[in-house]
């Protein structure tokens, strides 16, 4: 697993440096009390007893300034885990084929993105634990040396309670499990009620359903659970803390009477156990934390199988960027959808095609006859099934799938405009290009520059966003524009002028346009149109005559006019 390699990677080179440094500083930590116990009990030190006031002082010293080394290093390492943690997940993210990303989904997503702030803290956590198990066997080595039976019996009573621990642990794991699927629920109706909104508030009965039904409820059972664990969690604690008064009860009052120890042991056995507390209850908070972080690195590992990367392969396989588009093809390309959740089963049966520079092609069909999924495979978002698709001759591979479709400019029908300009386009007055294109779309009243993100505001209507879509979409300059039910949003007046006018227009510009489209009283705008029906190919005509008579048509027409 990536995530554990990283981290056992980028672990094991701090460890054997921390874990020195970690010694000592535990060392000094325990000789500390070695040193106050023993001047307690009025036990000189072996060496310079008279400077014993100087050794205390420097004891504390190289122990603060230890500490202080190890702490800041740890900071440093954390940061910079959690640092490459997050960017590990977004740079799968980005190279997950957009099959994967579909089948994940969003909420799953961000839980991931949460799960590794967890893992951050795996080398901070191991260390504390670390130096807490140093400060522990140190002190019981003293213990054993003023009193092997008393130490004996502090260890059978912490080994009891370990033995406890471990198993309320195992029944608090399956809640930890369980509170995991409830936030991934949790986010998905918190995304229908962020995105549905306008939605929501047309409907009281929906409005009260997501909130009682979902919602509330979700939240109801995560709080439960939450508070079902921390109590358990509490009385592990609990039983932790006073356990320890039951063991220093029997050293002061068993102990003494029974194996005739004398008050001066009694008083360093206390002060020992005293001091013993703390590092053992760092130890005992590690085991809820360990749990998180095996829960989250299963689920992270579950991420990182379902985002299978084509990175590697992308360099070696880069298309050839020279050459100009000739055509695709389609050769016996199938494509199979398999929800089972949804228990949803879609096949597109096998497409042979080709596509040659230059066509003006729609692509028509009922709804749910797979002009979309078709439309996700021209464009390279969608792998075939079986088949496969060739551009210029090439057959595309997964590994080209990215370079194959930056060949491709797309207008989606959900199409999403960027807060940014992530293209890095000229979006200035001087540049004719991007004025032609406002001009053509007849947006020069309408778009606004938003000088600090040197982007268009997105703050449009949906037939203008989808218009500034496409002049972002010409702005790429690509030679095959894909477009999906473009026109839908367009009143009459323009979607006439999107047919009669910019197709022809972008033809006569030497773009192959492939558009997904319902609009049958344009289709003698096309030189070819090809329909679904049921998964399948039902007609792919060649209507170029429909096309060049309308043409000529709207030629004449021109004529006229002038
Ligand atoms: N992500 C998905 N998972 C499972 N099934 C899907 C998925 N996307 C689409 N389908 C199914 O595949 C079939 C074809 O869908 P597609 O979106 O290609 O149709 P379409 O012809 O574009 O329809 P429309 O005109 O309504 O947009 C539908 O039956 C749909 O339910």
């Amino acid at each position: 697993m990536n995530f554990i390699k990283t981290l056992l990677n980028r672990s094991k080179k701090a460890m054997g440096f921390m874990l020195i440094l970690g010694i000592f500083n535990s060392i000094l930590n325990a000789g500390l009390l070695i040193f106050i116990n023993n001047t307690i009990i009025r036990e000189p030190i072996p060496f310079f007893p008279e400077y014993d006031w100087a050794f205390f002082i420097a004891i504390i010293l190289a122990s603060l300034l230890c500490s202080r080394f190890f702490q800041t290093y740890m900071i440093r390492l954390t940061n910079n885990l959690l640092f490459d943690f997050e960017i590990m997940i977004l740079k799968k993210l980005r190279m997950a084929s957009y099959q994967d990303f579909e089948d994940i989904g969003n909420e799953k997503i961000y839980t991931a993105i949460n799960d590794t702030k967890v893992l951050g803290n795996v080398p901070e956590v191991f260390m504390n634990a670390f130096n807490s198990l140093i400060v522990i066997f140190v002190c019981f080595g003293y213990l054993f040396y003023i009193s092997p039976i008393g130490a004996g019996l502090v260890v059978v009573t912490m080994v009891f309670l370990l033995i406890f621990y471990l198993v309320r642990n195992n029944a608090i794991e399956k809640e930890l499990n369980e509170r995991r699927d409830l936030q991934n629920t949790y986010y998905q109706y918190l995304a229908d009620m962020l995105h549905g909104f306008k939605e929501l508030k047309m409907g009281i009965l929906r409005n009260n359903n997501i909130f009682n039904k979902f919602l509330v409820k979700n939240r109801v059972k995560g709080k439960d659970i939450a508070i079902d664990t921390s109590i358990k969690y509490m009385d592990n604690e609990l039983t932790g803390y006073y356990s320890w008064y039951i063991i220093l009860g029997i050293v002061m009052f068993v102990l003494p009477g029974a194996f005739n120890i004398s008050s001066e042991k009694t008083t360093a056995f206390l002060i020992t156990i005293l001091y013993l507390i703390g590092p053992v209850a760092v130890l005992i908070t590690l085991i809820p934390t360990y749990t998180m972080v095996k829960i989250a690195a299963e689920r992270l590992n579950l991420i990182e199988q379902m985002l299978d990367p084509i990175q590697d392969k992308i360099e070696k396989t880069k298309l050839n960027d020279a050459e100009p588009f000739k055509e695709i093809q389609f050769k016996n390309v199938t494509y199979f959808y398999n929800d089972e959740e949804r228990n949803q089963k879609f096949y597109l049966q096998p497409i042979n095609l080709t596509i040659k520079k230059g066509e003006i092609i729609f692509v028509t069909g009922g709804n749910g006859s797979g002009k979309s999924t078709f439309g996700n495979l021209l464009t390279g978002l969608y792998k075939p099934y079986e088949g496969d698709i060739y551009y210029n001759g090439l057959p595309i591979d997964r590994g080209q799938l990215m370079y194959y479709s930056d060949k491709i400019s797309a207008v989606f029908t959900t199409n999403y405009i960027f807060s940014e300009n992530y293209d890095e386009f000229q979006l200035a007055a001087d540049n004719n290009e991007l004025t032609a294109h406002i001009d053509m779309m007849k947006m020069q009243e309408i778009l606004h520059l938003n000088e600090e993100k040197n982007a268009f505001d997105k703050n449009l209507s949906k037939g203008q966003q989808k218009r500034l879509a496409l002049i972002y979409a010409l702005l790429e300059d690509k030679e095959i524009i894909v477009l999906d039910e473009w026109a839908a949003e367009q009143d009459p007046g323009f979607r006439k002028y999107f047919y009669e006018e910019i197709l022809p227009h972008l033809k006569e510009q030497g773009k192959t346009i492939i558009a997904i489209t319902h609009d049958d009283e344009y289709y003698d705008k096309a030189t070819r149109v090809i329909k679904f029906n049921f998964g399948k190919i039902v007609s792919d005509k060649d209507n170029l005559a429909q096309f060049m008579k309308s043409k000529t048509q709207r030629t004449i027409k021109q004529v006229g006019k002038s």
